[in-house]
């Protein structure tokens, strides 16, 4: 694996024994610093920290697709994969993705009091659960895409202590504010849960991680995540509210004023993604920025999901532009606020099955894709490995 990158905490040293150091991180709510924890500008160096792929091995892939038995450009988006697959993993050909993780943020959203969607929230606790026996719908297709499945409660609603404790480990608090009317959480909860984000991506990446995923996990999710799209991109609320789990049009007209009334509250924090995080957000949220944040330091790529961790995504982009050329949008989901941000982080999705669901699915669903891009790179002979002619011939 690559030599480690600095960590948040130790921004102006890059060696590995700082990055060491640098380890502590705040472990239980209560334990927030004087300092805060983490700050715009330290967040914006880090952004600054995210390099390209490698370009020269993008070019030789797109060269390689140009000679492999076919004709030029036949095998259509797959050359496209195999090329941004090549840039990050620096190397050509692309390699079969190995170790595929998908770590699901888990929280619950103090708006759902508010009727925004078609489940109670009891539900995202049951889910979490699920995840960890293993039947979920993200643990099925995990399984299909030779993937597996972390879950981390940043902060559901319920006490999980009886779970394994390194679910539980990063909780930040339990539910958020009603967003329409009062904060998520705290801005040092905002930081807290930022760090914790990127100290897993850390983890995953440490442990050899060679593609990462991130998932969600809150009813009422896609309510924060809209109100966040809403502000980032410029929208109006009724552009971005989405049916979310399936809410009828009474409870799209609940969202779409909860989502006005949050994005009010917002607007003044834009510059700002800390407190924007704190102000509309929540921890789920929060960790995920950071998560996909620190991916992009750690040059590892990142298949985005649904609504959720693309809201994620383009905070993280606003902190880090390059970090989206670590990025691939695995899937369009029917809620309008992803095709925004997918839109603002000029990402075109591999797929479109109309999946409303999150969990890190859609992501999921693209890898078996992104798998055969590298195969056929790869795998394939040239043109001239076969003897062949060396070109298209146009009569
Ligand atoms: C059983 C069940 C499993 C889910 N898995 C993901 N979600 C998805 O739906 C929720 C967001 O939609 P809304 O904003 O309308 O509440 C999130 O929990 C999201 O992950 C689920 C929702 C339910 C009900
Ligand atoms: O598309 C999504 O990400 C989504 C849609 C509905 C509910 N939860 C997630």
């Amino acid at each position: 694996m690559d030599e480690p990158d600095a960590t948040p905490a130790a921004l102006d040293e890059t060696d590995a024994a700082a990055a060491e150091a640098a380890a502590p991180l705040p472990e239980t709510p209560d334990s927030a610093a004087a300092e805060p924890a983490l700050t715009v500008e330290e967040l914006n160096l880090l952004g600054g920290r995210v390099e390209h792929p490698d370009e020269g091995a993008r070019q030789e892939t797109r060269a390689r697709q140009a000679e492999l038995a076919k004709p030029v450009g036949a095998l259509g988006s797959l050359e496209d994969l195999s090329v941004w697959a090549a840039g990050v993993q620096r190397t050509c050909p692309p390699r079969p993705f190995e170790r595929i993780r998908v770590v699901v943020f888990a929280g619950d959203h103090g708006i759902a009091a508010g009727g925004v969607s078609a489940y109670p929230a009891e539900v995202t606790a049951h889910m979490v659960r699920a995840f960890l026996t293993g039947t979920a719908a993200v643990n099925a297709l995990a399984r299909q895409a030779g993937a597996e499945v972390r879950v981390l409660d940043m902060s559901v609603d319920a006490d999980l202590s009886d779970v394994p404790e390194d679910v539980t480990r990063h909780k930040v608090r339990r539910g958020t504010g009603r967003i329409d009317v009062e904060d998520a959480m705290t801005r040092d909860e905002a930081a807290t849960a930022l760090l914790a984000g990127m100290a897993v991506a850390d983890e995953e990446v440490d442990a050899g991680a060679d593609l990462l995923i991130a998932g969600d996990m809150g009813i009422a999710n896609t309510t924060a995540a809209a109100a966040l799209v809403g502000v980032l991109t410029g929208s109006d609320a009724a552009t971005v509210c989405g049916r979310g789990t399936g809410i009828d049009d009474r409870g799209w007209m609940r969202k779409c004023a909860a989502i006005r009334d949050a994005m009010r509250r917002g607007r003044p924090h834009m510059a700002d993604p800390i407190a924007l995080l704190a102000a509309i957000g929540g921890p789920d949220l929060a960790a995920t920025t950071g998560f996909l944040l620190q991916a992009a330091v750690r040059r590892t790529p990142v298949v985005l999901d649904g609504v959720v961790p693309s809201t994620c995504a383009v905070l993280a982009h606003r902190v880090a532009p390059r970090a989206s050329l670590w990025w691939l949008a695995g899937h369009r989901s029917t809620e309008p606020a992803q095709t925004l941000a997918l839109q603002q982080l000029a990402l075109e999705p591999v797929l479109d099955l109309k999946l409303r669901l999150g969990e890190g699915t859609g992501a999921l669903l693209a890898v078996p894709i992104l798998q055969a891009a590298t195969a056929t790179c790869s795998e394939m002979a040239t043109l001239e490995e076969l003897g062949g002619s060396h070109g298209a011939e146009q009569p």
